[in-house]
């Protein structure tokens, strides 16, 4: 079935009053998109550098940080916990170094943190907070309010912290510290996001006593994103923290230090993914220089979920290089491991000759907007054949015709209407401004990899 109009992913979040232009994705038809490209910083290592320099034994640098809505909010929040965060020079391509100077603990007065929409500030700050003396008012978007928080909130519970959350279990909600957080055992439910099990193991090495935390999740099911996870315990272990994950599904955190650290943060793999992508299906080739030959992001995934789609992919001398096929393929993909992937991945999918599924994917509901309902909606909205299961989706051949793709203040959602526009004409993505949560530079570097842009 395909309903000619869908519901509103979100009906529980209202509409923006504001209306928002409609960007025309450049349409390319037959032509191959050929370019080389670097993206900006990876935003999952900015954030949690960040927060771990606010809680480092000395300052701090990062080199080629993102500068994005995400990680601004994120300053923005350190700042208000009483961190010094300072722009400086430095050698990336796309903004300043940053300079951080860890938190002072002593204010007792109370602040707001705007989370924005970004779920590594919801979630990866009110453990750090716990950690002060003041109330700490935690709020968002519209759209983040209906984010999945209930873990986090729960666990500081458990840790002796006083939560005020009027019963909701979501934002907005107020974080009573008392000046310090004594650790020891939690156990959470970690289905929804891998980000609950981050958030806890990031502050955990401040706690008195270290963590002990334990997943057990509502019928047996994993923590989804685990690479994310992975992210968290190498970039601990790099400034000194004891971690042991030896045990499935449970990691042990030691008390102790956070070492003062200057690091490179590398660019944004799954950020690289709609330039990929856009290789895969025009059929021409895509290099992204300075691809990390060994890293923590899920990103690297691309390598292997590329050539599912037919598509010819090359590490050589440190540049990811992906040729398209003459013709794409459908792909049956688990992306538990990789959900930040899967919008990029449908719009090929919405684009291939033969039917894709998509599983794993049930905790994408909780994203910046319910992903699987918005990539069902819009697509079939330009005519296309998806439809949700009960973890993804199946997303059939149809041909596809121009219209409206609604980005519903998710910068994957608009990208992935960009690259459906690549090869399908009149598509107008809303709100392109909206992929400044993560890559303010999307346009621009969209207009590059097109040679219609600067330099071109
Ligand atoms: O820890 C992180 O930096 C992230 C974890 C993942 O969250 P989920 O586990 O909620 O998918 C990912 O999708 C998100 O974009 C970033
Ligand atoms: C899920 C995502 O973001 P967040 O960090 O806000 O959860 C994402 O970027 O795809």
């Amino acid at each position: 079935m395909i309903p000619s109009e869908a519901p509103a992913p979100r009906p529980d979040v209202p509409e923006p009053a504001q209306q928002h232009e409609l960007w025309p994705a450049p349409f390319v038809g037959d032509r191959p998109v050929v370019a080389e490209l670097t993206v900006p910083g990876s935003k999952s290592l900015t954030n949690r550098y960040l927060l771990l320099a606010a809680l480092a034994d000395g300052p701090c640098r990062l080199r080629s940080p993102l500068h994005s809505r995400d990680s601004r909010l994120m300053v923005q929040a350190l700042r208000a916990l009483g961190a010094g965060v300072e722009e400086v020079a430095g050698d990336g391509d796309f903004g300043p170094d940053l300079l951080v100077r860890p938190a002072a603990w002593e204010a007792t007065d109370p602040v707001t943190v705007d989370c924005g929409l970004a779920g590594t500030v919801m979630r990866f700050v009110p453990p750090v907070a716990a950690l002060g003396r003041r109330p700490v008012t935690f709020d968002g978007d519209p759209g983040a309010r209906v984010r999945p928080m209930g873990p986090v909130i729960d666990a500081l519970r458990a840790l002796g912290l006083r939560v005020e959350d009027g019963g909701r279990g979501r934002l907005p909600f107020t974080v009573h510290g008392t000046g310090g957080v004594p650790g020891g055992e939690l156990e959470i439910d970690a289905t929804g996001s891998s980000q609950f099990v981050s958030a806890l193991l990031l502050a955990g090495a401040r706690f008195d006593d270290g963590l002990l935390l334990r997943h057990r999740g509502a019928d047996g099911r994993g923590v989804p994103s685990m690479p994310h996870v992975g992210m968290t315990v190498a970039v601990l272990r790099g400034l000194g923290v004891a971690v042991d994950d030896s045990v499935p599904e449970q990691w042990r955190v030691a008390p102790g230090p956070v070492r003062a650290f200057d690091v490179t943060i590398e660019q944004d793999l799954s950020n690289a993914g709609p330039f990929l992508a856009a290789a895969v299906v025009t059929g021409g080739r895509v290099s992204v220089p300075r691809w990390p030959g060994r890293t923590t992001q899920g990103g690297d995934h691309w390598k292997h979920i590329l050539p599912a789609f037919g598509a010819e992919v090359e590490l050589a001398d440190g540049t990811f290089s992906v040729t398209g096929p003459p013709v794409v393929t459908g792909v049956d993909l688990d992306l538990g491991e990789a959900g930040e992937l899967a919008p990029t991945i449908a719009a090929v999918c919405a684009v291939a000759t033969t039917p894709s599924r998509l599983r794993g994917i049930a905790h994408l509901r909780g994203h910046e907007t319910d992903r699987l309902a918005a990539l069902v909606a819009e697509i079939n909205r330009l005519g296309g054949d998806a439809e949700e299961t009960e973890d993804g989706l199946v997303i059939r051949p149809a041909p596809l015709h121009g219209g409206t793709f609604r980005s519903y203040e998710d910068h994957r959602m608009a990208t992935a209407g960009a690259v459906i526009g690549l090869v399908v004409p009149g598509v107008r993505v809303e709100n392109i401004g909206t992929t400044a949560k993560t890559l303010p530079e999307f346009p621009q570097l969209w207009s590059e990899l097109l040679g219609t842009g600067r330099g071109a």
